[in-house]
């Protein structure tokens, strides 16, 4: 059974994506994205499903497309914002090196801008965000082993302390 080297999670604007491509270059391992794999499954932009689908459906998807790449993909693998609201999931990532990566308001605000590409953010980003940022946090918590705080930080500072704590043996 392989397994990812370790999981990104956080809000959107948590800085999953540009960091956990940054770590896994410094690691030497392949980098995936659990919202690209869900694409890929659907033949579609994110933004696209949500339109045509709903979001259970994406939801659906994403809870798939999690499973799948836990239990088939070697690297680092970053799961999209809001895939810690299934419980499944939650529970299949236990076991698992899960690195959060916090972000308070003021920073995911600014990092989203007007959350082009993020049908949730569509209407009300700053709103949404304190709203999105508030109801996950005990969930990003409940599944980290690792936690980094990104805010004022930048990706590259972000990174080296992920690869860093990666280095050292954890609990
Ligand atoms: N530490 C950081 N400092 C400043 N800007 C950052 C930082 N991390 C990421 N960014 C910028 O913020 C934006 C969002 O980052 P990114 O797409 O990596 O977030 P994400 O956590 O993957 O979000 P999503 O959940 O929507 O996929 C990008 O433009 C990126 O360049
Ligand atoms: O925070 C969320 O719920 C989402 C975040 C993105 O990564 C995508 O997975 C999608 O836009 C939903
Ligand atoms: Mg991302």
């Amino acid at each position: 059974m392989t397994a990812p080297v370790c999981v990104l999670v956080g809000p959107p604007g948590a800085g999953k994506t540009t960091v956990g491509q940054l770590v896994a270059a410094a690691l030497g391992v392949p980098f995936t994205d659990a919202d690209a794999e869900i694409e890929a499954v659907a033949g579609k932009p994110i933004p696209e499903i949500f339109i045509d689908d709903g979001e259970e459906h994406f939801r659906t998807l994403e809870r798939s497309a999690v499973a799948t790449a836990l239990g088939t993909f070697t690297g680092v693998l970053a799961l999209g914002g809001g895939a810690i609201l299934a419980e499944e999931t939650r529970e299949r990532l236990a076991g698992h090196t899960v690195v959060y990566l916090s972000v308070e308001l003021a920073d995911a605000a600014k990092r989203v801008g007007l959350g082009a590409g993020r049908p949730l953010l569509a209407l009300n980003p700053r709103a949404t965000l304190k709203h999105l940022l508030d109801q996950r946090r005990p969930l990003y918590e409940e599944v980290a082993t690792i936690v980094v705080a990104t805010d004022g930080r930048t990706p590259e500072e972000v990174a080296a302390e992920v690869t860093t704590a990666l280095r050292k043996p954890i609990r």
